[in-house]
């Protein structure tokens, strides 16, 4: 990597899509289109003279424009990038992405930064992390509906229970399964789709899912859930608490987690 690179910016006063043709074949480099219409170029190679040809032709055209092409420090964008990405401590884990040390006298989940939901961060997924500290035991069998990065089946499988995952989005399920890998665990069972497709009893459901679906599958989690088990339910905010809670009248309420506006109800059946 250079010590230096050029950015060289273009703001052309109209017939936008012909500098942006021409920028494009002066330079291999991409092009940043920004909305107010500047064109931006960065390089390790002097942009001088690009710029040189964009305004040549913006004289015989006779159309206004402006450029600057400023030579600035290079960055180590991938070093930057993993300092912004922040491992967590949620009770007794320690959520962390994998360039990170881990932590000695706490269970480590590694979860890198990917498409599906769950890194850890989110007040939902925080919380549920909180209720299977609290009560899900080793040895437990349990389902994690709305898997998304797998996060909260890995605590579970971490303090020995075995489990099984769904989640509607294929992309979910294969994120969990190459978490799985990352952090050296193992699960049951997997599929693609919801509660309604569990084919036995579980001592523990776990849905992180919004407060609509919630109770469009309250009828599906209670049935895969052994009679005095244990339902995590989240992704609730305030304002749709009741709405929720009157679906699940029919369980005992053991807890209820706040977290800013967002709301976990963990039940026994
Ligand atoms: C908020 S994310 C939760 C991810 C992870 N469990 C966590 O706690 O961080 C919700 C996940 O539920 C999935 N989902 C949405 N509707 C669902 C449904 N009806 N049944 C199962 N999963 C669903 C989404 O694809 C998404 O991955």
């Amino acid at each position: 990597m250079s010590e230096y690179y050029y950015e060289l910016t273009i703001n052309p006063q109209n017939n936008y899509e012909l500098f942006l043709e021409l920028l494009s074949a002066l330079t291999n480099e991409a092009i940043e289109e920004c909305e107010d219409g500047t064109l931006i170029a960065r390089s390790e190679e002097d942009l001088s003279d690009v710029e040189f040809g964009i305004l040549e032709f913006a004289k015989r055209l006779n159309i206004n424009c402006t450029t600057t092409c400023i030579k600035k420090e290079n960055q180590d964008w991938i070093e930057n990038y993993k300092k912004s990405v922040k491992s967590v401590e949620v009770g007794s884990f320690f959520i962390r992405p994998s360039w990170e040390e881990k932590k000695e006298d706490k269970i480590d989940i590694i979860i890198d930064p990917a498409l599906s939901f769950g890194s850890g961060h989110h007040e939902t997924t925080s919380s549920c992390i909180l209720a299977i500290d609290q009560f899900v035991k080793k040895d437990n069998e349990v389902l994690d509906v709305g898997c998304g990065s797998g996060i909260l089946s890995i605590a579970a499988a971490k303090l020995g229970c075995g489990v099984d995952i769904c989640d509607t989005d294929e992309v979910c399920i294969n994120d969990t399964i190459e978490n799985f890998k990352l952090n050296n665990a193992t699960f049951n069972n997997s599929w693609i789709g919801s509660a309604n497709k569990a084919t036995k009893q579980y001592d523990v459901v776990i849905a992180n899912i919004v407060a609509d679906v919630l109770v469009m599958i309250h009828k599906d989690l209670k049935k895969c859930l052994k009679d005095g088990g244990i339902l995590i339910v989240s992704g609730i905010l305030d304002k749709h608490l009741d709405r929720v809670l009157s679906k699940f009248k029919d369980l005992k309420e053991l807890e209820v987690i706040h977290k800013n506006e967002w709301v976990t109800v963990v039940f026994s059946k």
